[in-house]
């Protein structure tokens, strides 16, 4: 039997304003630094020694990474980073306020646009200063790799091939794995890892910074998947992220 750790960055300052975030690079805040280091304790009670981490390059994963790894004394683990693992590019949304949003373009279109399978967001074009390649640490993507605006389904398109190529060997070579990325890159993950299907992915929200451990068969199929952690705070924390106006102190 094989396992693996995936987290969800700790709340950054666009969640905490109901803004969407996708590429943008902004910090955690302080209740987000607060959330990563109680992560990395969660894990320390466990028996499972991180042995390599993985990371997108956005700044609110690669703390959060920073807050476990020194909670556990691990600072010295080596930490892989690739846009692979990014948060889904939300296209011309990002920036916006949720709310305002949905008053402008009804609650039904948000809710597509936040949780549906294929509905890409409304898109940049390469004039937009969003426009990634804009960005010298994606100044090297090809323009077909560089997004415009992901759905679910595009994001899936980029992160799984990176989770074989890079990831699954490393679990299979009885290494412990720790992945710190996004609610929507790890959606994308855990959509092909559980082969959940298009209609039900949209009840998946990721909650910020709660360790989810998966206990994974010889194919690495899931056999188990366990959010850690007060079991009434993680489910306050899941409404949150469905929820996003009702932020909690
Ligand atoms: O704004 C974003 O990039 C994501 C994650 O914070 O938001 P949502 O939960 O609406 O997909």
């Amino acid at each position: 039997m094989y396992k693996v750790v995936l987290v969800r960055h700790g709340e950054s300052e666009w969640n905490r304003e109901n803004r969407f975030t996708g590429w943008t690079d902004v910090d955690l805040t302080e209740k987000g630094v607060r959330e990563a280091i109680k992560a990395g304790e969660l894990l320390k009670a466990l028996p499972y020694e991180i042995d390599i981490a993985f990371t997108s390059v956005l700044k609110r994963a690669i703390k959060t990474l920073d807050y476990i790894l020194e909670a556990n004394d691990l600072l010295w683990v080596p930490v892989r980073k690739s846009w692979k693992l990014n948060e889904r590019h939300y296209g011309a949304l990002q920036g916006l306020n949720k709310d305002e949003t949905a008053q402008k373009y009804g609650e039904e279109q948000v809710r597509l646009w936040r949780r549906s399978y294929d509905v890409p967001p409304l898109k940049i074009t390469a004039e937009d200063e969003r426009y990634p390649k804009n960005d010298r640490r994606y100044g090297k993507l090809t323009d077909q790799e560089i997004p415009l605006g992901e759905s679910l389904k595009d994001t899936i398109a980029r992160v799984v091939p990176y989770w074989e190529a890079e990831i699954v060997p490393r679990i299979k070579a009885g290494e412990h794995v720790l992945v710190v990325a996004h609610g929507n890159s790890l959606r994308a993950l855990m959509k092909v890892l559980e082969n959940i299907g298009d209609e039900e992915i949209v009840d998946l929200n990721i909650p910020t910074a709660v360790p989810i451990l998966y206990e994974l068969d010889d194919d690495l199929k899931p056999l188990n998947r366990t959010f850690l952690g007060d079991r009434e705070r993680v489910q306050e924390k899941i409404d949150v992220v469905a929820n996003p106006s009702k932020i909690m102190e």
